[in-house]
C-alpha cells in the first residue's frame, strides 16, 4: 500500500513550557506557560537535517537521536509512512532538565509538525491519538495534556490511553519561575520516589488535588492550601536542596510555592501585585522570571509570526 502524500511548504510549530504537578497533582495537573519552542519542519528529497538555536545548540545530537525526531518519526508511523527526507530548524527557549516541560514541548511540536505536513495528518491522527502517542513517549501525560492543550490540564490515563480535560485559569494568576542554573533530570527525580506511600499521605494529596482545581479556577486565594505535597517533593529534595527551601521560605510567606515538575525550578502562583515583589527571594542561585499563562497550546502558527 502507497504511504501518505505530504505537503512541499515548510510548516512552523510553537509549543509552550509546562509546569506540571502544581504539588498535589503527581503525573496529572499541568499548567501552560507562556515561554515558547518553535519548530521549522519541511518535507525534503532525502536525508536528515537539524538545525538548533537556544537551549541544547551545544549539546543536543542533530541526527534521528534527536527527540523532535524521534516523535516525528513516531507519529509519521501511525500516520502510515516515513517521508524521503527532513529539515528540521529549532528554535529553543524552554530550559532542559528544569521541570518546565522541555521533553514534552520537544514531543508534542515534533508529532503535531509530522500531522501538519502529512495530507490528511489530522483525520488520520485526530486530538486524542495525539496526545495518546505523545503521553505514550513521555511516559505520563501531565505536561504533554498542558502542552498541547494549553491553559490547566487534568490528565489521566486508562486501560486504552491518556486522557485529558482542559480548564480555564483564573485570569488574576500570574506565574512566576525561579530557575536554578543545574539541571535535574525526569529520570532521575524519578528514582527517587518510593513505589508504596501512605495512605494519610495519599489521603491528604486527593484533598488538595480537588480543592487546586476550584482555587486555580475560580477561587486563587486557596491556592495556598491547595498546593500542598505530601507524595514527591520530600522524597526529592535532596536532589534538589536549594529549591525545597526556596519553596518553603516562599511558603513560610504565605506565597503558594511548589516544584514545578520534577524539579529543580520552583513556581510560584501569584498576581500582579505579588510577582513584582517575588525577585528578592531569588538570590544568587535562582533567575526569577514573571510569565504569561499560555492558554492556546501548542498549534501550527504562520512562518513569518
Ligand atoms: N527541544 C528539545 N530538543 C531535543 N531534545 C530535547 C529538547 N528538550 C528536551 N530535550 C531532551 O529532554 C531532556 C530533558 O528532559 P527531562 O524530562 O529530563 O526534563 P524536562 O522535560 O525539562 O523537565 P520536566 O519533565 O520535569 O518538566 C534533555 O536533556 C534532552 O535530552
Ligand atoms: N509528573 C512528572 C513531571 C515531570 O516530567 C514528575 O514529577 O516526574
Amino acid at each position: 500500500m502507497a504511504g501518505p502524500a505530504f505537503r512541499a511548504a515548510a510548516v512552523r510549530v510553537r509549543v509552550p513550557a509546562t509546569s506540571a504537578n502544581l504539588g498535589p497533582g503527581f503525573d496529572s495537573f499541568g499548567l501552560a506557560l507562556g515561554l515558547y519552542d518553535d519548530i521549522v519542519v519541511r518535507v525534503a528529497d532525502s536525508g536528515l537535517s537539524v538545525d538548533i538555536a537556544g537551549e541544547g545548540a551545544d549539546t543536543l545530537a542533530r541526527d534521528e537521536r534527536h527527540l523532535v525526531v524521534r516523535a516525528m518519526r513516531a507519529a509519521f508511523d501511525r500516520l502510515g509512512g516515513q517521508p524521503r527526507g527532513l529539515e528540521v530548524v529549532c528554535a529553543n527557549r524552554i530550559p532542559h532538565g528544569r521541570g518546565m516541560g522541555s521533553s514534552s514541548a520537544a514531543i508534542c511540536a515534533g508529532i503535531v509538525a509530522a500531522r501538519a505536513v502529512t495530507i490528511g495528518g489530522a483525520a488520520a491522527l485526530d486530538d486524542t491519538a495525539l496526545l495518546a502517542l505523545a503521553a505514550e513517549l513521555e511516559g505520563h501525560p501531565d505536561n504533554v495534556a498542558a502542552c498541547l492543550l494549553g491553559g490547566f490540564t487534568v490528565a489521566w490515563t486508562d486501560e486504552e490511553s491518556a486522557k485529558a480535560i482542559r480548564l480555564e485559569p483564573a485570569a488574576e494568576v500570574v506565574p512566576v519561575v525561579f530557575v536554578p542554573a543545574t539541571e535535574v533530570l525526569t529520570e532521575t527525580a524519578r528514582g527517587l520516589l518510593p513505589k508504596t506511600v501512605p495512605l494519610a499521605d495519599a489521603a491528604a494529596n486527593a484533598g488538595r488535588s480537588a480543592l487546586l482545581v476550584e482555587a486555580l479556577s475560580r477561587r486563587p486565594e486557596l491556592l495556598l492550601a491547595a498546593t500542598e505535597d505530601r507524595l514527591h517533593q520530600d522524597y526529592r529534595a535532596s536532589a534538589m536542596p536549594d529549591s525545597a527551601a526556596l519553596v518553603a521560605a516562599l511558603r513560610s510567606e504565605g506565597i503558594p510555592a511548589v516544584i514545578s515538575g520534577a524539579g529543580p525550578t520552583v513556581l510560584a502562583l501569584t498576581d500582579e501585585v505579588g510577582a513584582d515583589k517575588l525577585s528578592q527571594f531569588a538570590g544568587e542561585r535562582f533567575a526569577a522570571h514573571r510569565l504569561r499563562l499560555d492558554r492556546d497550546g501548542a498549534g501550527v502558527r504562520p512562518l513569518d509570526g
